[in-house]
């Protein structure tokens, strides 16, 4: 698995994972934001799953199951997002660079053939990793801030929408990795003496683009709105709120706030960890 240098100016684009060894495929900012503007589909689409079941919390209480296979007690829900990274680990997720699990103490190697992935972060500083980080402003932020009161026993099937939403919002975030290696790598001078000093504050400042963020965040308050319309054939049907907007699935101000309060920092705490690990 080489580590390949990036190039920037490709004009083909590249897989969502770079998985191939075609010196080609290479990565540009422009396509690590293309990518980064198809996961905010998967990521809408996760929470307007998410919000069709109520907060349900007994599957969040750590205490309603007991002590879970003498691991002391664990909730539903991360019982759930533990056993399934176990048998996606043992079938390979985790051979992909850009995944990563919230629970890696527990995973075996995988029994499934190695998979030839393109190495295109630095190693030394591929390891950044704010699963925690991403795992607490879930649970304890955006969730009730997208469920709605109340229990309808379904816990698995909340805990499985809480899984989709945390992977998909996991690999946006982790994604800063190659926001950064293609930022590096597009202007190794102006970055590096700031790695070297390591400065934070003006790594942080090199590394943003307030106007593409504005974009980002009036797009995915769009997208809400659009996919989480119901369908129908006929408009005259089409349910609307008290001002005569079309009924959303998921509050489009909330997927605004997830972007603009969490998404995007923790994106940006991922770019610059990742860069004062560049040179080392
Ligand atoms: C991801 C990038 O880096 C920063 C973070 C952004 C984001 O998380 O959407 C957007 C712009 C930048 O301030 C980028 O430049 O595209």
């Amino acid at each position: 698995m080489a580590y390949q240098i990036l190039h920037k100016n490709s004009s083909r684009p590249l897989p969502e994972s770079s998985c191939c060894d075609d010196p080609l495929k290479t990565l540009s900012l422009e396509l690590v934001r293309d990518t980064l503007v198809r996961i905010e589909d998967s990521i809408v689409f996760a929470l307007i799953e998410r919000a069709r079941f109520p907060l349900n919390s007994h599957a969040y209480d750590a205490s309603y199951l007991g002590n879970h296979r003498g691991h002391g007690e664990r909730s539903i829900a991360e019982v759930f997002v533990r056993e399934t990274e176990v048998i996606e680990a043992k079938l390979g997720r985790y051979q992909n660079p850009e995944e990563i699990p919230f629970f890696a103490d527990d995973l075996a190697s995988p029994f499934v053939p190695a998979f030839n992935y393109t190495q295109v972060l630095y190693p030394a500083a591929a390891s950044v990793n704010v699963s925690k980080d991403i795992w607490d402003m879930y649970f304890k932020k955006l969730l009730p801030l997208i469920a709605s009161e109340g229990d309808d026993g379904d816990y698995v099937s909340a805990a499985a929408a809480d899984l989709v939403c945390l992977q998909v919002l996991s690999r946006r975030i982790h994604y800063g990795r190659q926001v950064a290696e293609v930022k590096f790598s597009d202007a190794p001078q102006d970055y590096s003496p700031a790695i070297r000093a390591k400065d934070r504050n003006f790594l942080m400042k090199l590394l943003t683009f307030e106007s593409v963020e504005e974009m980002v965040k009036k797009r995915v308050e769009k997208k809400a709105k659009v996919f989480g319309q119901d369908v129908t054939l006929n408009d005259k049907n089409n349910s609307t709120d008290f001002d005569g907007e079309p009924k959303c699935k998921v509050d489009p101000s909330v997927v605004g706030r997830l972007y603009s309060e969490w998404v995007i920092p923790l994106t940006k705490v991922v770019e610059v960890e990742y860069l004062l690990r560049r040179l080392d």
